[in-house]
């Protein structure tokens, strides 16, 4: 190590003279996105990506190119002449531009945080920004069909990529800067480091073949361990698959209440179904066709760390409607799907099974990734932990998804034949014509809840599992077996305890539901709308904070109520899913409860995540939206 940091020194001492910026110098970088130059710290150069390492003085470190780089002195100069030019006196006294030659020394992130801006004053900054004789280089945009077919050529690919892109700067600079949002995410800047050493200047100083010997030892930046760490890694590992076996031998019994738990487990032989397992692999088999076939559109995914962005097939809704298609024709012809009911613990046993052989297999298959494909929070370097948090971001086999897949597919549009053969048991097992009230309300309303997901599958892309989370156990698992097998206690619990409803209870549960939807919906819409074209004039009227990465933060409309207005509709639905059961058990409302703590959960992890992302803009961001779930709440 001590070698390679020597190497490093070297390539200060011999190479340096040649550069334009020295190690340790202060100059003008410009911010990300904006045509804003605030005084940074040259850290490192680069030989191999060309690319400065500077470091704010907020302690923000981005890598910047030698032409987003500007001596102080002659930047002095020249925003002295310019600011006394009209064009310049004319911007407003709240665009970032007026702030920046106001006052220098202010920290680079405070000054963003503080340019709380309207997303249409974009346009504005348009002209202001032809003043300024700078550019940044998009990195160009790579949307590779199959992704996962050379796993390793592929990102020397990406560097071949990278490298091109000087030559690029002047075609594209009148876009870029009539687009400076929209071009977020290409720009190849670094997140900021949160491995300790950030703060060395030496460390900063990478040979091409340290950065080479590291890439082989599979050494990454990760982030913090969540989820109690390795010890909780274990713990989860056992807690889960035990959890969901007492949820469904629980709800088997005749009086489900706290008096009779624990409930008694049946012979060993009873949870293995060789029948049961078989139909859960042709259920995903099936699903997996629907998956690949070249039906609907191919949608982007975010950009990722390598700049690359890639491409989902998102035919969910097509999915759905081909599977009921497929389940009507199968009842039909007789097929008795009260099965699934009488099943129910062997179903979920075969499900377990595959999600742990498939688990087994994406960790095994992730240790031939490359570190830029590996995710940032399953990457501690224990396998136990990197297992269960899932060690690599996007697995796939040739353009076959993996994460997205299973999230999507097997499980959510299981949940609904689960939800649907409730009700067939419902009416056999009470002898009725026709599923209770309380039944066609779980099943319409999980059933709105799923459609909707696979009608708006694009949006998914800017959830937090499909940007931030490795697909490993917890994942495989939550989607195979969790969510079939534990959202449908409600539907499985009316099954054997009917719960009659009055029409103005029922009325009221509508409309809960109704209003949850349309807050889950509406937001989530909204995020994702912006994070996938910022500069859409549909969203002109919305406030924006900018963020040292060059990604804004929406601080007005849904994401100006509550920092996860989303999580709001989506606990105000899991709410009009129990009420239609009554309150004669806490059964039907184990999803409510563990639904407000996962969701406060993620919102924390969220937290974490995007504090160390966007830094001051983040914490400024909540301070002007203070409540996380509930206005005035919390
Ligand atoms: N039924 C279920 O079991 C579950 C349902 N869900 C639902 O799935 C949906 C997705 O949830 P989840 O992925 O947790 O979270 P979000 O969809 O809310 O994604 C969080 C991300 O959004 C971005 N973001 C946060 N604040 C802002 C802002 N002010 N402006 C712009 N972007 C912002 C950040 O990413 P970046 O800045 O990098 O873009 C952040 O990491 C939710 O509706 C949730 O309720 C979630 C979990 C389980
Ligand atoms: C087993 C663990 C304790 C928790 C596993 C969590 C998973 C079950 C959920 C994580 C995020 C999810 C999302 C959805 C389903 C549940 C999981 C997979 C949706 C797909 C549900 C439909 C919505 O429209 C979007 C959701 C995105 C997040």
């Amino acid at each position: 190590m001590s070698q390679k940091r020597r190497a490093g020194t070297y390539l200060w001492t011999v190479m340096m003279p040649s550069l334009k910026y020295q190690k340790g110098e202060t100059v003008m970088g410009r911010w990300p996105g904006s045509s804003l130059y605030y005084e940074v710290k040259v850290l490192g150069f680069d030989l191999k990506s060309q690319l400065y390492t500077v470091i704010y003085k907020d302690g923000t470190e981005l890598e910047l190119r030698e032409q987003d780089l500007k001596s102080t002195s002659g930047f002095q100069a020249r925003s002295r002449s310019r600011s006394r030019s009209p064009g310049r006196r004319r911007s407003r006294s709240r665009s970032p531009g007026r702030t920046t030659r106001r006052s220098s020394s202010r920290t680079a992130a405070a000054v963003a945080a503080a340019a709380i801006t309207d997303n249409a004053a974009s346009s504005r900054r348009e002209t202001r920004l032809r003043d300024v004789e700078v550019t940044l280089s998009p990195l160009p945009t790579k949307t590779p069909e199959n992704n996962g077919n050379n796993r390793h050529e592929k990102n020397e690919d990406k560097l071949k990529v990278e490298n091109n892109t000087a030559n690029k700067i002047n075609e594209s600079e009148k876009k870029v800067e009539a687009e400076p949002e929209k071009i977020q995410g290409r720009y190849n800047l670094r997140r900021r480091k949160d491995d300790g050493d950030a703060k060395s200047d030496e460390a900063k100083v990478e040979h091409p073949e340290e950065k080479e010997a590291k890439k082989a030892a599979g050494a990454t930046f990760a982030t913090p361990l969540d989820f109690g760490g390795k010890i909780g890694a274990y713990f989860w590992l056992l807690f889960l698959p035990a959890w969901v076996l007492f949820l469904v031998l629980h709800v088997n019994q005749e009086d489900p209440s706290l008096a009779t738990f624990p409930p008694p487990l049946p012979p060993l032989d009873v949870f293995w179904d060789a029948q049961a397992l078989s139909f859960i692999i042709l259920w995903i088999l099936f699903q997996a066709l629907l998956y690949v076939t070249p039906v609907g559109k191919l949608s982007e995914g975010m950009p990722l760390r390598s700049g690359e962005r890639l491409k989902y097939r998102t035919n969910g809704f097509f999915a759905i409607v081909v599977s009921a298609v497929a389940v009507a024709a199968a009842v039909h012809y007789g097929v008795d799907l009260t099965y699934i009911y009488s099943h129910f613990l062997q179903l979920a046993t075969g499900s377990f099974l595959i999600s742990f052989v498939l688990s087994i297999f994406l960790y095994v298959y992730s240790r031939y990734a490359a570190p830029e494909q590996l995710a940032l929070g399953g990457n501690s370097g224990n396998v136990v932990y990197d297992f269960f948090k899932g060690h690599e971001l996007n697995p796939r086999i040739k353009n076959f998804d993996l994460k997205f897949f299973c999230e999507m597919r097997p499980g959510l549009i299981g949940w609904c034949l689960i939800n649907f053969a409730m009700a067939l048991a419902e009416m056999k097992k009470q002898g009725l014509d026709a599923p209770s009230n309380s039944m066609i309300l779980v099943n319409l309303f999980q059933l709105l809840y799923v459609v909707d997901g696979l009608w708006n599958e694009e949006a998914i892309l800017t959830t937090m599992d499909l940007m931030h989370d490795g697909f490993g156990f917890m994942l495989a698992f939550g989607d195979l077996v969790w969510v079939p097998f534990t959202y449908t206690m409600q539907a499985y619990y009316l099954v054997s305890h009917p719960s009659p409803l009055s029409v103005p209870a029922l009325t009221a549960i509508v409309i809960l539901k109704l209003v949850g939807f349309y807050i889950f919906r509406k937001s989530n819409s909204e995020k994702n709308a912006f994070r996938r074209n910022p500069s859409d004039p549909k969203l002109s009227y919305l406030k924006t904070i900018p963020t040292a990465t060059g990604k804004s933060l929406l601080v007005s409309g849904w994401w100006g109520m509550v920092r996860h207005p989303n999580y709001l509709g989506d606990l105000l639905m899991a709410l009009a899913w129990s009420l239609p059961c009554g309150f004669s058990h806490l059964l039907p409302w184990y999803y409510m409860i563990y639904f407000i703590i996962l969701l406060v959960h993620r919102d924390s992890r969220d937290m974490v995540e995007c504090r160390r992302k966007y830094g001051l803009a983040w914490d400024e961001y909540c301070r002007t939206v203070r409540y996380r779930i509930i206005p005035h709440v919390y």
